[in-house]
């Protein structure tokens, strides 16, 4: 039985939990009606933001965010030896003052303050300082502003402030999380590989790399950090009931029909497992003759934490280049082939994917880089980030038109393989969201969903569209 003092005591701790919890609720709904934050949904057509209550932008600097920026405090604190070793003593009082600094970063994004400008020089702040200059006041805040505005600027101030300081300014600070993630599913990745030699010029060969290219944006290390299935490429087609688009067939009439010379350009996403895929997918495309080149746009600075950089991309060829394993080995002299015959372009830096303009902007804002695209007969999108480029961040309805949804951005056919981590929909049937939402309300940040959706332009030979 229960002794009279010990009732006492619990009735006192439920009470004192009661009060913290009611504490915390009262608080919320001050911040809420501080920062204006809508209880509804967006509406058609309107931008994502964390202003809506319920949206994972909402979740995404409440909670996420602010959690991540601790994590990696965190982690820079208990790494600061191997950081020393690897940028020099005077990383140590650099160390400091970044921790500092991304501790107010967090507290600005806690607090709602507005968006400050660029101090630090780089190539891209004036860029990136007219681009802060030309939002609406009403949108300059974390809870107020365009959802995919807001997340960029956040990775945008990460890498300004390592930037301050001499000996981190070149330093990964998501570097060896990459690394070690791919190191981790490199035995998966022997089967893979062994399984995808000598493919013949087939459209159901070409789907089925397709198809994996897309499941390979299944992990990232944002959200997704579950590896993928082992035997994925063996169950490629067990998972077409989770592509809620398949529109791979379209794909390849398109690329079989384009005029030469044959182009495809990746606009890539995550390193590790995902850009291992995509490094198959292009060596099909360029073994089978479906275009001469392929050429690769990757991150100009750390992103979204495992999205693939310059030096990721060399680092993985390296990797293949020297690894135990010789059928690595052998893929990894291949790739180096393919990039000294220029059947491979790692493109140069374009600060455009780092910025906060989405694709429906980039003709007006770098034109060099959409002729440069114009060249080839197919681009393709990979991840759910590049997706949200392409659609603005807007809530279209799931069941509007993929091309429409691009709102005028067709340098050339843009096709887009995205594993569903966000909610934000297009092209897809009737009804489905709201199907898939009764039985599990949180499956489009999940990432087991797809699609596969292509918005094809027909071009003349030797057609470069401006
Ligand atoms: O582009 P990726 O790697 O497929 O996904 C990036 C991501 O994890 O980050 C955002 C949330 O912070 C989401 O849009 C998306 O799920």
């Amino acid at each position: 039985m229960q002794s009279e003092a010990s009732s006492r005591g619990d009735l006192t701790d439920v009470s004192i939990a009661d009060n913290e919890d009611t504490i915390e609720q009262l608080k919320e709904l001050r911040f809420n009606e501080k920062n204006l934050i809508i209880y509804s949904p967006p509406g058609t057509n309107d931008e994502l933001s964390a202003r809506y209550l319920y949206s994972f932008a909402f979740a995404t600097f409440k909670r996420r965010s602010p959690g991540f920026i601790q994590d990696l405090v965190t982690c820079l604190r208990i790494r600061e030896p191997e950081i020393i070793k690897e940028c020099g003593d005077y990383a140590h009082f650099d160390l400091k003052r970044t921790i500092w600094s991304l501790e107010l970063l967090r507290e600005e994004m806690i607090n709602n303050e507005e968006f400050q400008i660029f101090r630090v020089k780089a190539p891209d702040t004036e860029s990136w300082n007219a681009f802060l200059m030309g939002l609406t006041e009403d949108r300059r805040q974390w809870f107020s502003a365009v959802w995919i505005h807001a997340e960029c600027y956040m990775y945008r101030r990460i890498w300004s402030i390592f930037q301050r300081s001499d000996t981190l300014a070149n330093y990964d600070y998501f570097g060896d999380q990459k690394m070690s993630a791919t190191r981790n599913l490199t035995p998966m990745m022997r089967g893979i590989l062994v399984a995808t030699r000598k493919l013949m010029r087939r459209k159901n060969n070409f789907q089925h790399l397709l198809k994996l290219s897309t499941w390979g944006n299944r992990c990232d290390l944002s959200i997704t950090t579950k590896g993928p299935d082992a035997n994925i490429f063996h169950r490629i087609s067990e998972y077409d009931a989770d592509l809620l688009a398949d529109q791979s067939a379209n794909i390849w009439e398109d690329l079989t029909e384009a005029c030469e010379p044959i182009y495809v350009d990746i606009v890539c996403d995550n390193a590790g497992f995902e850009l291992f895929t995509d490094l198959l997918l292009a060596e099909y495309i360029i073994e089978s003759g479906l275009a001469r080149r392929v050429r690769f746009h990757v991150k100009a600075i750390p992103w979204f934490i495992s999205d693939v950089t310059h030096q990721d991309f060399n680092w993985m060829l390296n990797y293949f280049r020297k690894h135990e394993f010789k059928e690595f080995r052998a893929f990894g002299r291949r790739i180096h082939g393919y990039i000294r015959d220029r059947s491979f372009i790692l493109c140069d830096k374009s600060y455009f994917w780092t910025s906060g303009y989405d694709c429906s902007q980039m003709k007006r804002m770098q034109p060099c880089l959409y002729v440069y695209i114009s060249e080839a007969a197919l681009v393709i999108f990979k991840g759910d980030l590049n997706y949200r480029k392409l659609l603005g961040d807007i809530n279209y309805n799931s069941t509007d038109k993929f091309s429409d949804c691009l709102r005028g951005f067709q340098p050339t056919s843009v096709c887009a393989l995205r594993a569903i981590k966000s909610d934000i929909y297009c092209g897809l049937p009737v009804c489905t969201v709201e199907w898939l939402t009764e039985d599990n309300p949180e499956w489009m940040i999940s990432g087991e969903k797809a699609v596969i959706q292509v918005a094809i332009k027909h071009r003349l030979s030797g057609d470069i569209i401006v």
